[in-house]
């Protein structure tokens, strides 16, 4: 598969690149952004971190506002940061161009509604393709993590809990733990999966959870001033099916913090020390 390079940027020791490809599975070009440990540099495969934004974002948000680079190069671990949605003239996009549908807010799913299951098959990019490329073209090993905000901790959260033999950990900032139940899920599902609801609990990390008999060990960061908290992310909604489980989740709330990523910038350090424990 042949990859294009569209910058690189040396930083903390490492390379900051970003690259686009042919996508056979959402079968359009996408575009994901990569940060390579000094490590690799000295011929050592280091382990991989997925992270996955939140709506509106691009495989830059990440990469330019969290400030990971510096631990990330310390703990010799690779961050892939793919983009959140298919794009192209031709991709389907919400009908009034909202943010919270369509481009930018592909809910990392299989849609399987017309005209979004043509391109919205970030599921299978995310779990499939994309690893294999990033396997094939770098300097990695197969050990893998994965990460995420919002829209993207429900798919760190989901496709964490759906693969846990791809993933030695999970991590989230302020997830959308229950889609089914709020808003932004409502509209993500019912369009790309339609109103047939046994599909949606696929992709929903309160009924996987509530599924599950064992878990990777799990972090999640919570800002209690986020403006979305009560009404889109409600983590106590996890928290309760964990706790009736059984399992522990590494749940904290920090009281003023938003939902921006001020706040992931605050916590990522932690974040990624959390996952090298299970990688490196
Ligand atoms: N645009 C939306 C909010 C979108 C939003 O907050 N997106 C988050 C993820 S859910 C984000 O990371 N935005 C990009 C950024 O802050 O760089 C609004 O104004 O209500």
């Amino acid at each position: 598969m042949s990859l294009t390079k569209l910058s690189e940027n040396k930083v903390a020791g490492g390379w900051h690149q970003r690259f686009s490809h042919q996508s056979s599975v959402n079968n359009c070009e996408m575009t994901f952004a990569i940060f390579l440990p000094p490590q690799i540099a000295q011929g050592q495969k280091v382990p991989v971190l997925y992270w996955l934004s939140g709506l509106t974002c691009t495989d830059e948000n990440f990469m330019q506002k969290a400030g990971a680079f510096k631990k990330a190069a310390e703990l010799g671990i690779c961050i892939v940061a793919p983009d959140t949605s298919p794009r192209g003239n031709d991709v389907a996009d919400d009908k009034e161009g909202a943010y919270d549908f369509g481009l930018g807010a592909g809910f990392y799913l299989n849609a399987i509604q017309a005209p979004f299951a043509q391109h919205y098959q970030m599921y299978s990019y995310i779990t499939q393709e994309l690893p294999e490329l990033i396997e094939a073209e770098f300097n990695v090993s197969d050990k893998r993590s994965i990460s995420g905000h919002s829209m993207g901790g429900h798919g760190a959260l989901t496709i964490g809990l759906k693969n846990p033999t791809s993933y030695q950990s999970i991590s989230a900032f302020s997830p959308i733990v229950n889609p089914t139940q709020v808003p932004w899920g409502h509209k993500a599902f019912s369009g790309y999966l339609g109103e047939d609801k046994t599909t949606w609990a696929e992709y929903d990390s309160c009924e996987l959870l509530k599924q599950a008999s064992s878990i990777q060990p799990i972090m999640i960061e919570q800002g209690l001033a986020d403006q979305f908290l009560h009404n889109q992310l409600t983590p106590q909604a996890l928290l309760d099916i964990a706790a009736e489980k059984g399992f522990t989740l590494n749940y904290t709330a920090h009281e003023g913090y938003d939902h921006s990523y001020f706040f992931i910038s605050s916590f990522i350090d932690k974040h990624l020390a959390f996952h090298a424990g299970y990688l490196v």
